[in-house]
């Protein structure tokens, strides 16, 4: 999710540039924003207006017209920015018509979420800052196939308090000095800015990433920056430094120590189905909170109480958690690479009655690595990178063995072509058949669909 994610990462050809950012777009190039990114995605659709030519209409569905304005873009850095590729018809996408067509083959109908705001969902967005060649220092998206930065102030996907936050960075930026990193040179201070909106304080987390090694060789800008935005009195939840002087493309340094919260609390939190969940900001989050609500609900319907779940992907249990609580199953772990999320899920898991989160492990590694855990389970959850499933979890999937319980996969993905590519390989055995798909409208202003297919193990 989501990218960052962090988001879509650029992925194809000579276009792989950034490693850690998610950008829900079309997968074209690195574009800031949101979370991590991997390996190869098939390309998207190039840039369009309007998606309305497609015919297709899906249960539920509520297409609308041309010129209805809560179904436009309407955003003055269309097209310049690369944050979007639709300007109408926003919860239509051109997309829609393929994943239609695929799951119908299949004999299901897709069911479709799409009653969403598609102004100020993104409630999490990462940006570049760098300094031009007129020494200026600029907030914003990588134009496509460069890292020039286009500023975007006037976003109207992001949540408004990113761009009133983005507001007052810019001016303690200007006030204090503060030097935007120049990549040719690997000079500069400010390279990249995360910032997270908490929606219940309704104040926003920010992380700064600054290219030195730790606090002590930051010197005093670096100080005058952070004060100077305390000094503001805005409504930041929480400041953040992260230590990165990697050249390439790696937005964070993930190592522990390269992480300071110089002021506020270390987790934003969200209630999610009812129960609180915690992102630190080294943590994976997905952008659109009031649709992950949607989505939980929705696979909260497909899991029994007393169930046996394992989540895999999880993050910090975003979905996995909520769904148990909802549901009663009962959790058997949750498998993350990023070993960072651990304490925030443990943290959230605690909330579960004892007899939910008795066997409750997080386990760090890659998916793949872990796929003996599925003998554990009845269910499993998995909402993978753009990139989809590991390979080697995929195919253990398709060969259901003797031992085996796991009578449900719950795949979340936002990837069509991944997603795809996976259904091929744990369907080639004759085990599993889908049982239901619905999607969900996460990026309004992209390509996207996040979609939820439900596979049962035939009897
Ligand atoms: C799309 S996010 C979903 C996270 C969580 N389900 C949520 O909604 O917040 C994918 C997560 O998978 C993790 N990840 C990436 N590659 C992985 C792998 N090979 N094995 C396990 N986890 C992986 C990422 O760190 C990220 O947290």
């Amino acid at each position: 999710m989501d990218c960052l994610t962090f988001v879509c990462l650029a992925v194809k050809c000579k276009r792989q540039f950034c490693k850690d950012l998610n950008c829900h777009k079309s997968g074209r190039r690195p574009r800031l924003l949101f979370v991590p990114i991997y390996k190869d995605v098939t390309c998207c659709s190039p840039k369009v207006a309007r998606g309305e030519e497609l015919g297709l209409k899906g249960e539920n569905f509520r297409k609308k017209s041309r010129g209805d304005t809560s179904d436009t873009l309407g955003c003055v850095h269309f097209p310049l920015c690369d944050g979007c590729s639709l300007e109408e018809s926003l919860t239509y996408p051109p997309c829609t018509e393929k994943m239609e067509k695929y799951f119908l083959k299949q004999n299901v109908r897709v069911t479709f979420h799409s009653d969403t705001p598609v102004h100020g969902w993104r409630s999490i967005a990462r940006l570049a800052v760098r300094r031009d060649r007129k020494r200026r220092t600029k907030i914003g998206l990588f134009k496509e196939d460069s890292h020039s930065v286009v500023e975007i102030p006037k976003c109207q996907v992001h949540h408004p308090l990113i761009n009133q936050a983005l507001e007052k960075v810019k001016y303690v930026i200007e006030e204090t000095g503060t030097c935007g990193y120049n990549e040719d040179l690997g000079d500069g201070q400010l390279r990249y800015i995360q910032m997270s909106v908490e929606h219940r304080s309704q104040t926003v987390q920010a992380a700064f990433v600054w290219n030195s090694p730790r606090l002590k060789e930051a010197g005093p800008t670096c100080k005058r920056f952070l004060r100077g935005l305390e000094n503001t009195k805005w409504n930041f939840h929480s400041l953040w430094l992260n230590f990165n002087t990697t050249r390439g493309n790696r937005i964070f340094s993930f190592e522990q120590s390269s992480w300071l919260l110089y002021s506020g609390k270390p987790y934003a939190v969200e209630s999610i189905g009812g129960v609180n969940i915690y992102f630190p900001p080294y943590a994976f989050r997905q952008s659109n909170m009031a649709m992950l609500k949607k989505l939980v609900s929705e696979i909260s319907k497909y899991v029994d109480s007393k169930t046996r779940l394992l989540e895999l992907y999880a993050g910090v249990g975003a979905i996995g958690i909520p769904v148990a609580y909802a549901s009663g199953a009962r959790l058997v772990g949750a498998c993350e690479l990023n070993g960072l999320s651990k304490e925030a899920y443990l943290k959230a898991v605690s909330a579960l009655p004892a007899s939910q989160r008795s066997s409750a492990e997080f386990f760090i590694g890659t998916a793949a690595a872990h796929r003996d855990k599925l003998k554990l389970c009845e269910v499993v959850i998995m909402d993978p990178p753009r990139s989809g499933l590991d390979y080697a979890l995929a195919a253990r999937l398709s060969t259901v063995r003797g031992k085996d319980i796991l009578k449900r996969i719950i795949y979340v993905s936002c990837n069509f072509e991944s997603l795809r590519r996976d259904l091929e390989i744990i369907q080639r055995n004759g085990i599993w058949k889908i049982r239901s798909a619905e999607a969900f409208m996460f990026f309004p202003g992209t390509d996207h669909w996040e979609i939820l297919c439900v596979l049962d193990r035939n009897v």
